[in-house]
């Protein structure tokens, strides 16, 4: 038995439901619980190279190398000082998407989530390499993370005790998922050797380039193992290329499903009830300057955005590891070494908190209504909904988050009418769980541009 690769730790099923629970956890002991992810998937998503670990910022845990990552990307790229730089990639992606959709003939069904994805894609890529990425690297990296997504399906932790079958689709899984990491080096390492970005970039610098030009506190393996001798200054060190390329998809993956997912959820709620949708464009055609504030000024809008994120958060559940007997006991659990989900979406539907919690009501966050003054993220004295997380590996992209969000949804209201396929017919707001809470039969509608409909 000597030798043999230590057990993986026990998988609990259990959800942690309870706010009140999850908020010692997360926000007041969140440093008893890594969120890293089980074995496998982990080497699968952020490989090991020559014994050394590839993090990324979702993976990597608290502590020093975490901080400087996060510290370059939200001082960095995601300032909400710098988040009125987006908007000529927002107008422009804006203007690609409803020529798209107007193209089609009038009323024709289209089904949403290729085009959302697509457009969502095209301003995050353009914030991570700058304005020398052309449509067609763009394109290419789409299709290509979009199939990392896919291939990763539901993120669970992985059971020793699994069947054959279970594991020979595990097995395949991985395979495609080393193969989709090697597409994508081998498509974004151009893009790290050419730095910095030849163009001027609108005075954004690209999330690629603070990459390349970061220094991270190194540890004396990593001296010794890769780091070049001129890449290390003061016990701090470059990040290697691979880490980089880690990195480069954890932003663009982060940055695309999740808005696009939201985005569609929003539309198939707008269409699903006319009257949200009527009272939302209203105020969309009253704010004339809708794309370039971003929403700014619109509470409706807000409260559209928040209300779908309530009820349908991208990451419905957040694992972590329970690594100390400290941790369990926050729990009310006899051991560690462990994975729990902390319940994002029960969070959001919770009876206790929420009146009709599985109804689509933004008027719930305007003014006056049960959920005036709550928004994305927590506050300090409890959890009522935590769709970018809590505690301090919240969502770092909440803001550019919002602000896409925003943006899109109003552009789309304010061109479109969108209508159910069958005159009459509903929308099926079935929910399936797959890398991000999805919906379980994609979106159809009519989009009919408003200058032709009216
Ligand atoms: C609707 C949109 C989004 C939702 C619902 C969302 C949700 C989340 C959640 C729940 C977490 C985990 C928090 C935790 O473990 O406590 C997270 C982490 C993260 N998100 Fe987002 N996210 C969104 C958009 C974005 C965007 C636009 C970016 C950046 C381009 C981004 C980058 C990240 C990163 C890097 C982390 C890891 C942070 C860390 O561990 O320190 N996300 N997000």
């Amino acid at each position: 038995r000597r030798g043999r690769a230590p057990q993986a730790p026990a998988v609990l099923l259990q959800k942690i439901r309870d706010p009140a629970v999850v908020h010692r956890a997360l926000v007041d002991n969140a440093n008893e619980f890594s969120n890293r992810p089980p074995a496998r998937l982990h080497v699968a998503l952020v490989r090991k190279r020559q014994g050394q670990r590839n993090e990324n910022l979702n993976s990597v845990a608290h502590g020093p190398h975490w901080r400087a990552l996060r510290c370059n990307l939200t001082a960095g790229t995601l300032h909400p000082s710098r988040l009125g730089c987006l908007a000529p990639l927002q107008r422009e992606a804006i203007q690609d998407l409803i020529a798209t959709l107007s193209s089609k003939s009038k009323g024709a069904v289209t089904e949403l989530h290729a085009h959302l994805y697509g457009a969502v894609f095209s301003v995050v890529a353009r914030l991570c390499f700058g304005d020398g990425v052309d449509d067609r690297d763009v394109r290419a990296m789409c299709r290509v993370i979009k199939d990392l997504q896919l291939s990763i399906g539901v993120v669970r932790p992985f059971s020793p005790s699994g069947s054959v079958l279970d594991k020979l689709v595990e097995w395949r899984r991985l395979r495609r998922l080393f193969a989709i990491n090697a597409r994508l080096t081998e498509m974004f390492l151009p893009f790290i050797k050419a730095r910095p970005s030849p163009c001027d970039n609108g005075g954004r610098r690209p999330y690629v380039d603070s990459l390349v030009d970061l220094r991270i506190p190194s540890n004396e393996d990593e001296h010794t193992a890769t780091a070049k001798s001129d890449d290390v200054d003061c016990g701090r060190r470059a990040l290697r290329d691979d880490e980089i390329v880690n990195l480069i998809k954890e932003f663009l993956g982060a940055g695309t499903g999740t808005v696009a997912v939201c985005l569609e959820w929003a539309l198939a709620h707008l269409v699903d009830r006319p009257e949200v949708q009527r009272r939302l464009r209203r105020e969309v055609d009253a704010e004339a300057a809708a794309v370039s504030r971003a929403g700014a000024g619109m509470p409706y809008l807000h409260a559209v955005v928040l209300e779908t994120l309530r009820m349908h958060p991208p990451l419905p559940v957040l694992p972590r590891h329970v690594q100390s007997d400290a941790a369990a006991g926050v729990l009310g659990l006899s051991a560690s070494d462990l994975y729990v989900n902390f319940a994002v979406a029960d969070i959001g539907r919770d009876g206790r908190t929420w009146t009709n919690p599985d109804e689509f009501q933004p008027e719930r966050f305007l003014a006056g209504g049960e959920a005036d003054g709550v928004g994305p993220l927590p506050g300090p004295k409890g959890i009522r909904m935590m769709p970018f997380g809590a505690g301090h590996r919240f969502c770092p992209g909440v803001g550019m988050a919002m602000v896409n969000i925003k943006c899109f949804l109003a552009a789309l209201v304010r061109e479109f009418d969108w209508a159910p396929p069958s005159a009459g017919g509903g929308v099926d707001l079935t929910e399936l769980d797959g890398f991000f809470k999805v919906m379980k039969t994609p979106l159809s509608a009519r989009a009919t541009p408003r200058n032709q409909g009216d």
